[in-house]
């Protein structure tokens, strides 16, 4: 039976491309997902195996990264076009580039800080009891990110440890809390939360940190501090990891990448757990029994 080949295309699929601007103190930060997609005439590459005509999808995520620094994201739009023309003049056998960008928003907390724009949700787990009633209220995917200002350093080391000690690093978490108020009377819910999710993120951006561990601490004191009813706090923050993207390997004069660009690992993570508790008010066990993991 006679075959042929019918459409086709390759490319990078969801590069997680972040791109920092640091040249003054207040730092920008564009967050994206970039995809990129040849078409053109590719038949040898599937027919006959021969891939000469084929520029790796390697190198097309690799493109993806440098163009984050050489061109710059001042729009997506703008990054997509320089990227797609880039590509399609690295590759002859291409007719077309295709480049989509996702571009997630972060609103400013500070001048390193932000928050990711709009995906926080509010929780609130409340047991009645005969003898007691708990009320524990919370967020979730209250995702939060310092361009400086966080370190890494000092840590125990084995011979399986290959993680270098960090000066300078990203830090983003998407955060999980839950806190249990003393009292349920006469508590304007809704100012309370509002409150508590402002002082973490206030503390979050104001906070330098050695480790996660640290910054969620000063956080879980800053709430109990800001708010006399509340009598622990938990929190589950996963240490989303910003690599920082080599370009030593590229052929291209003076491409340094000075804390500008960095690839956004979505797995493995660091998983972070703590609880900062009141030292005067009793612990209450059953308030928690309905939730699941850590908090
Ligand atoms: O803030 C951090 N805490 C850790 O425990 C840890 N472990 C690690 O590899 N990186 C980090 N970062």
């Amino acid at each position: 039976m006679a075959h042929r080949l019918g459409a086709n295309r390759y490319g990078k699929a969801e590069s997680r491309v972040v791109r920092i601007v640091r040249d003054t103190q207040r730092h920008e930060l564009h967050d994206l997902n970039v995809s990129t997609s040849l078409r053109g005439d590719f038949e040898a590459a599937h027919t006959t195996g021969d891939q000469a005509a084929v520029l790796p999808t390697d190198t097309q995520k690799n493109t993806a990264f440098a163009y984050a620094k050489l061109h710059g994201v001042g729009s997506v739009e703008d990054y997509a076009l320089a990227l797609g023309s880039r590509l399609l003049d690295a590759c002859p056998a291409a007719e077309a580039a295709q480049v989509r960008v996702e571009e997630y928003g972060w609103d400013r907390i500070g001048d390193h800080s932000f928050v990711r724009r709009g995906g926080s949700v509010r929780t609130a787990v409340v047991t009645v009891g005969r003898e007691a009633t708990h009320v524990l209220s919370g967020i979730c995917d209250l995702a939060l990110l310092n361009t400086t200002d966080s370190e890494f350093k000092g840590f125990l080391k084995d011979e399986f440890t290959t993680l270098a000690e960090a000066d300078d690093r990203v830090l983003a978490t998407s955060l999980v809390a839950r806190w249990r108020h003393t009292d349920t009377d006469g508590i304007d819910w809704n100012a309370s939360h509002e409150a508590v999710r402002a002082t973490l993120l206030e503390t979050f951006a104001g906070t330098y940190s050695r480790a996660l561990q640290e910054t969620l601490y000063a956080m879980g004191c800053a709430v109990l501090d800001a708010q006399p009813g509340i009598a622990e706090i938990r929190f589950s923050a996963p240490n989303l990891h910003h690599f920082l993207v080599d370009f030593s390997g590229f052929q291209i004069d003076g491409l340094s990448n000075e804390g500008e660009v960095f690839v956004a690992a979505d797995r493995p993570y660091g998983l972070i757990e703590a609880q900062v508790t009141r030292d005067d008010v009793p612990p209450a066990d059953e308030a928690w029994l309905a939730v699941p993991g850590f908090c």
